[in-house]
């Protein structure tokens, strides 16, 4: 059996140039970029905390996990081994199923299950059932793993259909496109490399971890935002941005208060 921890015993091999700034690490600038995991992940923990004490700690498994994910990203990205690719990829699935198990809108259970925990029971069954099938043709796994963004923006829409409130759909909008951009870059990275290398601008991977972080963290606020709404309506949840709300950009966080809001909900 090949030494599976191997520099580039993976499949994989993604379009930077291998060993160009290094001899140690394989492709440079996407191990770097998967260090800004370590930033958001942190902030993301903090903003979230006082939502998080309301409706159930177990909420910040999802940064936790993503901390690991970024390290996984980085250790594949350096070496391009084969146990590389795998725990990226499954930690990613693992991050997923923890997301769907908290925050899957219950109105969207399919009709045998009738409360939380009966469904997270069956997403674990489902994310076991593909850990084990991962390792059966590992180079789709990836492409796998970006059906479920599809299947997020789907339950996105559906979730947004009668929402009237601008900050949420803000939010959506600006998820969404994030969302487009990152998989655009990730796309054009593995189909058109050699263009790229024309060009000799082969960064779009690193780009990408850029991209899908914040696209995470704006996905995830906005719904961890329609769960305060529907579970917990009574602390009166509300969006805003930091470091300062009237800002163009920063990280979304939700706002719990008791003082009564009249903006329109979800
Ligand atoms: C109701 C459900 C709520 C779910 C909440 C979401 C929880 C977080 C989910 C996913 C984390 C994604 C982390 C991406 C890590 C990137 C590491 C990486 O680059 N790996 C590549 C190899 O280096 C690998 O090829 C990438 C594979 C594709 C991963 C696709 C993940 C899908 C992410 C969907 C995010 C949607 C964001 C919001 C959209 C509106
Ligand atoms: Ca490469
Ligand atoms: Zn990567």
């Amino acid at each position: 059996m090949a030494n599976v921890f191997a520099y580039e015993s993976s499949e994989l091999d993604w379009c930077e140039d291998n060993y160009r700034y290094s001899e140690h690490v394989v492709e440079y600038f996407n191990t770097v970029s998967s260090f800004f995991f370590f930033i958001v992940a942190p902030i993301m923990l903090y903003l979230l905390h006082p939502y998080a004490k309301q409706r159930s700690l177990a909420i910040h498994m999802v940064w936790i996990m993503m901390i690991f994910v970024g390290l996984f990203s980085a250790y594949f990205h350096m070496t391009l081994s084969f146990v590389g690719q795998m725990l990226d990829e499954l930690s990613i699935l693992w991050v997923l199923a923890v997301g769907y198990a908290t925050w899957f809108p219950r109105k969207l259970f399919p009709s045998f299950i009738k409360d939380r925990s009966t469904f997270s029971r069956l997403v674990l069954l489902i994310t076991v059932i593909t850990t084990v099938s991962s390792f059966v043709k590992p180079t789709a796994n990836a492409y796998a793993l970006n059906c479920f963004g599809l299947h997020l923006l789907y339950t996105l829409a559906v979730e947004m259909r009668c929402c009237t409130d601008q900050k949420a759909l803000r939010l959506a909008k600006l998820s969404v496109a994030l969302w487009v951009l990152a998989i655009s870059c990730w796309i054009s990275d593995r189909l058109c490399c050699s263009f790229w290398q024309w060009l000799n601008f082969c960064y779009l991977h690193g780009i990408w971890h850029i991209l899908i972080v914040m696209a995470v963290a704006y996905g995830s606020t906005l719904v961890a935002y329609l769960d305060a709404s529907n579970e917990i309506p009574y602390s009166l949840p509300g969006l805003e941005y930091w470091p300062c709300d009237k800002w163009a950009v920063g990280f979304p966080h939700i706002v719990l208060s008791s003082s009564p809001k009249t903006q329109k909900r979800c």
